[in-house]
């Protein structure tokens, strides 16, 4: 099992009429590269602020304490198709820092050889035991290394509502295209004709006029699944869905989650499934971390959460679904 990102010990404030909220507690997690991981928990737990932290994409008023180590092959899928003039005219490292200080506090460090990767296990017991006295390393630029992660390339992200994520007055193909051309230095017909390919793939019914349709014209469903073929049109290492079936009725939904999955799989991706329904998850991922006021309360993988929780807290949100909608999650009980 190789990472694709260590998260270490990060602790998340936000500013809010002059007091701190602390939405994220010396989290330490690792996404393994390939894996389907699913974060659920109740409203409020740090879910999504855990996935904008790792696509660096949190206000600048947060406050950021601990690591995220981002294992990027320099010569991955993306950058292999990506000439240096489609990075905006800066090299990646300083790319790298641009964008932590702008996008975010937060910044990584990279600086381990690849061949340091895998044993990640030591490195976790070293890191659970250093405080370091409330140290911050939040200030510490991204050093050598492989690169970090540029959201919109490396990192696709789905959202519960795609009418926030789709411009209203921009054809969806010119959307989908426009990601294409901006992280892949396409020119246009080949980024129409990538966008085209991607709405096929996402089964959008009649793709060559549906390239021509503003999002008012499709329904939710739909609309979602434009957003998810922008998402991977620049064939992202990552993609985070963050409570991207939530909005859908039941039938669409499962839809949505078995495109979710396909699409993974077939283009080899890793996937952060974020929702408060655990039962959704255990459907989709390998491994469910279970998220409480901020804190990690247990992670293992779906059958030992769903069948043998360690944590009375995961027993309840079972409980609390068995009552809801029981079939999901019975059916991957072990007869
Ligand atoms: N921009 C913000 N400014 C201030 N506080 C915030 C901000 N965003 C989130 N919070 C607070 O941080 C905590 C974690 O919120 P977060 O959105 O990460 O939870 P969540 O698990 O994604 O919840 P939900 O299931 O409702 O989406 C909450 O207490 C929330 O009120
Ligand atoms: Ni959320």
């Amino acid at each position: 099992m190789t990472a694709l990102a260590e998260i270490r010990n990060l602790t998340m404030h936000y500013r809010r009429d002059g007091t701190e909220v602390t939405a994220l507690k010396g989290i330490s997690l690792d996404v393994v590269a390939g894996e389907r991981l699913a974060i659920i928990g109740e409203s409020g737990s740090g879910k999504s602020t855990l996935a904008l932290a790792i696509a660096r994409l949190l206000p600048a008023s947060a406050r950021v304490e601990g690591r995220i180590d981002w294992f990027l092959e320099s010569t991955g899928k993306a950058s292999a198709k990506t000439p240096p003039s489609a990075l905006p005219g800066i090299s990646p490292p300083r790319g790298e820092i641009e964008l932590s200080s702008r996008l975010s506090p937060i910044t990584s460090i990279v600086g381990r050889a690849p061949a340091a990767r895998l044993p990640i296990s030591p490195l976790e017991g070293e890191m659970s035991g250093r405080t370091e006295g409330g140290v911050t390393e939040r200030r510490t630029s991204a050093i050598g290394g492989p690169r970090q992660p540029l959201p919109g390339r490396d990192i696709g992200f789905v959202f519960q509502d795609p009418s926030a994520s789709l411009d209203p007055v921009m054809a969806v193909g010119k959307q989908i295209a426009e990601v294409a051309r901006t992280h892949l230095g396409l020119d246009w017909p080949q980024a129409y004709a990538r966008a085209k390919h991607l709405l096929e793939r996402v089964r959008l019914p009649d793709p060559a006029s549906a390239i021509r349709a503003f999002p008012h014209q499709l329904s939710g469903g739909q609309k979602q699944r434009v957003a998810i073929a922008a998402a991977i049109a620049a064939g992202p290492k990552l993609l985070i869905a963050d409570e991207a079936t939530s909005a859908l009725d039941t039938i669409v939904q499962a839809e949505i989650v078995a495109l979710i999955r396909q699409l993974v799989i077939e283009d080899g991706m890793t996937l952060l499934f974020i929702s408060h329904d655990i039962a959704l998850a255990a459907e989709l991922a390998e491994r469910i971390a279970v998220f409480r006021n901020g804190e990690l309360v247990e992670i293992g993988a779906t059958a030992q959460i769903v069948n043998a929780p360690s944590h009375a807290y995961t027993r309840a949100l079972l409980d609390a679904h068995l009552g809801l909608d029981a079939s999901p999650l019975l059916r991957r009980t072990p007869a």
